[in-house]
């Protein structure tokens, strides 16, 4: 018969899958804070403002509707969303305002030291530097 696996090993094999979406989702947040950082700019440039209330109210529902056919908590779910949806609405106001913090314009004059503390606090795209895509 076949040794089993023992604890430590399960623990660490899985651990692997933890770590593969763990990757996953930052790749796919940083995709995703690719596309919001363009509609910053397309809504600055229209005049249309930051946030859209009526948008967000959909997202939700649709999601919590995904999350409980998932079996992921909806609350969870609606939380995670608004925690990103808020930090993409605060990149609009800047973008609007001239001060685009994924882009070239925030980081520019900083020392590198201040330029990747800067970009240490900030989430959205970035390069894996710290450098504005
Ligand atoms: C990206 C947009 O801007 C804001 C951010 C949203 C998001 O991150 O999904 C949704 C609605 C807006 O409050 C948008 O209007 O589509």
């Amino acid at each position: 018969m076949e040794p089993q696996p023992t604890a430590v090993e399960r623990l660490l094999s899985i651990r692997e899958s933890i770590d593969n979406i763990d990757a996953a989702l930052v790749h796919l947040l940083a995709e995703r804070f690719k596309f919001t950082q363009t509609v910053g700019y397309l809504k600055a440039d229209a005049g249309m403002p930051p946030s859209d209330p009526d948008r967000e109210v959909q997202q939700i529902k649709r999601l919590r509707t995904i999350a409980a056919e998932s079996h992921l908590d909806p609350d969870f779910t609606e939380k995670f969303l608004n925690f990103i949806v808020a930090e993409v609405i605060q990149h609009h106001v800047r973008i609007a305002s001239g001060d685009d913090p994924t882009g070239p314009i925030s980081t520019s004059g900083l020392s590198d030291s201040a330029a990747s503390d800067s970009a240490a606090s900030d989430s959205g795209a970035r390069d894996s530097d710290g450098s504005p895509e």
